[in-house]
């Protein structure tokens, strides 16, 4: 990207994370992962797709689940704040030469007029602000299960350049709340945000543009059990691909989960607030065993190499570029054995890198 942000005309006033639209090869397979597990909302269905909330959400959906041939990730979408914001998402991405489509109402059920872009990093971006209101169930105790999810909280994108998509993503207002470096300067990850939590959109360094996972987000650790407990009633432990665990990062209790087609999803609690503007900036070393697990649990290798593929306006594919920098998995294995507990310390406990 050669426009610096001093050149740029004013980028849309971003609000937060607002929706996802992931294609899905059997779509009944995912009505039971989303709906029959993960208890969200069904606020509309049509033959040939599902718009989805979580409880506390009042919006028409935060995920859009689309049958089609290919599984993969068709949209990350951004609620911002006036309706004129629109206008400034046009010039901001016509001026960063990349491509960009102004859509009517109801282009997306329950969207309002949007902009569409393909942005720098490759990925399908949409900008709105209007959408149909429906009803926030925060309060339907009636209707919530003991995993009941509150909201979507962030995209976690595979992007080869760190530091370009964070420059990128600082030219839209996002703010750095933590990231993962090494002695070199190497970066392989970082978080950032808009709304005041640790991040609406993680940057993890790797082939891209690919999705690693969209989190939603719930109010207790408790929760998170109760969906390891009714996947393993229903024998399904298998969609379990890491945690429960608590993260170094971010401070969350994190679980991840693969849905039928292999779109990791993540539930997610007990962030941070970082809506302060002396909000701190949080590096952790990549050599931290404690960085991605708190308690230095393994990260199955499966979380550093998968991501999901992520589709253009049109729905083709998007091409990857690979990362020419160092790896994390290549570095250490995961938050686990050939990385430290104690900087200064020899001792590597009952670590699974020490027994392989
Ligand atoms: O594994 S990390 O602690 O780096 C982490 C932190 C926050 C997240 O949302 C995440 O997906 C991963
Ligand atoms: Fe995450």
């Amino acid at each position: 990207m050669s426009d610096t942000t001093r050149d740029l005309p004013t980028p849309p006033d971003v609000i937060r994370c607002a929706y996802a639209e992931l294609v899905v090869t059997d779509l009944q397979a995912s009505k039971w992962f989303y709906t029959g597990l993960l208890g969200l909302v069904v606020t509309h269905e049509t033959e040939d797709a599902l718009y989805l909330r979580a409880f506390e959400e009042y919006l028409h959906h935060s995920l859009v689940v689309r049958q089609g041939p290919v599984a993969a990730a068709a949209k990350f979408a951004y609620r911002v704040r006036t309706p004129q914001d629109l206008d400034l998402a046009e010039a901001h991405y016509r001026a960063l030469g990349v491509e960009v489509r102004r859509v009517p109402a109801g282009t997306t059920r329950g969207i309002g007029e949007a902009v569409q872009v393909v942005d720098p990093l490759g990925f399908p971006v949409e900008f709105f602000h209007e959408a149909e209101h429906v009803e926030r169930f925060h309060q339907r105790y009636d209707l919530h299960g003991a995993g009941a999810i509150s909201r979507l909280d962030h995209f976690n994108v595979v992007t080869p350049d760190v530091p370009a998509a964070r420059a990128y993503y600082e030219g839209l207002g996002f703010k750095v709340s933590e990231d993962i470096e090494d002695d070199e300067g190497t970066v392989y990850a970082a978080w950032m945000y808009r709304k005041p939590t640790v991040h609406d959109v993680a940057l993890t360094g790797g082939d891209g543009p690919r999705m690693h996972h969209i989190a939603f987000a719930t109010h207790e650790r408790s929760q998170i059990l109760h969906l390891c407990d009714h996947l393993g009633a229903v024998r399904r432990s298998d969609q379990i691909e890491r945690g429960p665990g608590r993260h170094g990062v971010s401070n969350a209790f994190y679980l991840y989960l693969l849905d039928p087609d292999g779109h990791r999803i993540e539930i997610y609690t007990h962030d941070y607030y970082t809506g302060d503007p002396d909000n701190p900036v949080i590096t952790w070393d990549v050599h931290d065993n404690q960085r991605r697990d708190w308690w230095g649990n393994p990260v199955v290798p499966s979380w550093y190499a998968n991501a999901s593929t992520v589709l253009d306006l049109d729905g083709t594919p998007r091409p990857v570029t690979e990362r020419t920098q160092d790896r994390e998995s290549d570095v250490t294995i995961g938050a686990d054995g050939f990385s430290y507990t104690r900087k200064d310390d020899e001792a590597v406990g009952f670590k699974v890198g020490h027994q392989v």
